[in-house]
């Protein structure tokens, strides 16, 4: 694997009583896919809003290697840390819906071009930025559909913009929120291929719960459940890891599987601190 490109140490969010991130040491490396899992309340979500700077951690630090040095970026805003080459796609919409899909994407890759310090890879004309909006626009199978307003984009095509958004702000780290939610079935193999292509030169980290999706992703999963960190290694493991099953995949992919058939694990509605008495897994340290 490559070199570390993200770490966090003693990363932590409060909400009132309820602790979302508890005390997470973590870290991504350049040319991993990393599958992040858990219950609905796990505090995946919360996890990335701390890694982008939509909100800022009680307590513990965010690092990212930018041209060879750690930056400290735990106190960046989510504009910082773009800049810094951590971008988000999927559930947070930059689409501007009467501009055409290229005006989408030019505009995206141009103001990174414009205030960033380092040194944009692909462009430094218009002519370069039109071209390397064509490339991504390929790449993401949008280029037929480059003159179309965004608004007159499918569901399905409107997702894959905004990964060509996150595309031309030339991250190292994309953050990839559910990319299969609200996906029909029959297009689910398309976006796993467009990850995996787009993972080919990027790192990846992703919250996602349909497992099929996961399993054919990740290099790595780590499990969060009520906040903390309970198990980090290569999927095979994790999948076979006790307290994973107990406190979220339940029977997915075993022969009595009772879900087989529905690749989201059962039992995946539980919440932290939803007082069920579950206190499957909450003890366990880190794998
Ligand atoms: N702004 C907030 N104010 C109060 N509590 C919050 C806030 N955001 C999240 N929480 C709580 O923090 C915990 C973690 O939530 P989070 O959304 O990060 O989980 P998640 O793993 O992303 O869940 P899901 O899979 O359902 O998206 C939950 O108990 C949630 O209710």
């Amino acid at each position: 694997m490559g070199t570390e490109l993200l770490r966090t140490q003693g990363l932590e969010k409060h909400f009132g009583g309820v602790t979302a991130v508890d005390d997470v040491d973590y870290s991504v490396s350049t040319g991993e896919t990393v599958a992040l899992i858990g219950p609905n309340g796990a505090g995946k979500t919360t996890f990335f809003n701390l890694l982008t700077g939509s909100l800022s951690p009680s307590a513990g630090t965010v690092e990212f290697r930018d041209d060879g040095e750690w930056v400290d970026v735990t106190d960046f805003d989510t504009h910082e840390t773009a800049q810094a080459g951590i971008h988000r796609s999927y559930q947070v919409t930059n689409i501007f819906p009467t501009s055409t899909v290229r005006e989408n994407v030019r505009v995206a890759a141009q103001a990174h071009g414009s205030d960033t310090h380092r040194f944009w890879r692909h462009a430094d004309s218009f002519e370069d930025y039109h071209a390397e909006t064509t490339r991504i626009l390929e790449r993401v199978g949008l280029g037929d559909l480059a003159d179309r307003p965004a608004q007159a984009l499918s569901h399905g095509e409107k997702r894959h913009l905004e990964l060509a958004i996150a595309l031309a702000g030339d991250p190292d780290l994309l953050l990839l929120d559910e990319p299969a939610a609200g996906v029909s079935s029959e297009s689910v193999d398309e976006v796993v291929d467009l990850i995996r292509d787009v993972a080919q030169d990027h790192a990846v980290l992703l919250v996602e719960h349909n497992m099929d999706v996961v399993m054919d992703l990740a290099d790595r999963i780590t499990v969060l459940h009520r906040g903390a960190l309970i198990a980090d290694g290569e999927p095979e493991a994790v999948r076979a890891d006790e307290r994973v099953r107990e406190a979220y995949l339940g029977g997915y992919g075993s022969d009595d599987d009772p879900t087989a058939g529905d690749s989201r694990p059962d039992d995946a509605g539980d919440g932290a601190g939803d007082g069920d008495g579950d206190t499957a897994a909450t003890d366990g340290g880190v794998a």
